[in-house]
């Protein structure tokens, strides 16, 4: 199934924008099309591209070390630890922006979220593989809202453990927010392929609540 921009929404709120209810069974996804953020997204994407120490990380698998295709930075609360991929991450000090950030995404969310992961795709080689944010840090059902800027990239859902079933593609547009919650990482992955065609840059942040003494 392919949800693309413009699709009839549910519900109009001048506070929200246009939200939607994603249709992916054993799943709870929400997404807000151009959320009201109080700054232009074009400025958004400006400044956080520009005072973000991003990061080139590695991944190791099957024993093989590989860079990540994409670029990467870790904020958070002081105790907010984040394991990834065998490594632990020690979050960066909260900016002005992100926290103005975070609190739209709690108010949205109506739950705490102590730590955001900002992922930089330079163009469309760069990628995220297939994956689940079900880490034990993060909890039974996860919250996690997902805010994207700049050019809009299809995130994809696979189910984890049934081959068959029908799958979801969502485009995220510049300004859109994709609040995943429930059992959406116990029963679902999600990934951004690689595009052929020449793409301009997008930035995505994923604020999420880490429990403390998990990590
Ligand atoms: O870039 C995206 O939309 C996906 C990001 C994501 O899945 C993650 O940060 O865990
Ligand atoms: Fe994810």
């Amino acid at each position: 199934m392919q949800i693309e921009p413009g699709t009839p929404t549910d519900a109009s709120d001048p506070d929200l924008g246009p939200v939607e209810r994603l249709p992916l069974p054993d799943a709870d996804l929400q997404l807000f099309h151009q959320l009201p953020l109080g700054a232009s997204t074009t400025d958004l994407f400006q400044a956080l591209q520009a005072e973000t120490p991003w990061r080139e990380e590695s991944i190791t698998l099957f024993g093989k070390t590989y860079l990540q295709p994409r670029l990467m930075a870790w904020y958070g609360d002081p105790d907010a630890h984040y394991r990834y991929s065998g490594k632990t991450y020690a979050p960066l000090p909260w900016t002005n922006l992100l926290l103005k950030l975070r609190d739209r995404m709690q108010q949205l969310a109506e739950a705490p979220l102590n730590s955001v992961l900002l992922n930089y795709y330079r163009d469309g080689r760069d990628s995220m593989g297939l994956h689940a944010d079900d880490e034990p840090e993060l909890g039974p059902a996860p919250v996690i809202a997902s805010l994207s800027l700049g050019e809009a990239r299809k995130l994809y859902f696979r189910h984890k453990r049934e081959r068959g079933r029908e799958g979801l593609d969502v485009t995220l547009t510049d300004g859109s927010v994709l609040l995943m919650r429930g059992a959406t990482q116990a029963n679902w992955k999600h990934g951004i392929r690689k595009l052929a065609r020449p793409c301009g840059p997008r930035i995505n942040l994923t604020f999420r609540q880490v429990q403390h003494g998990q990590a």
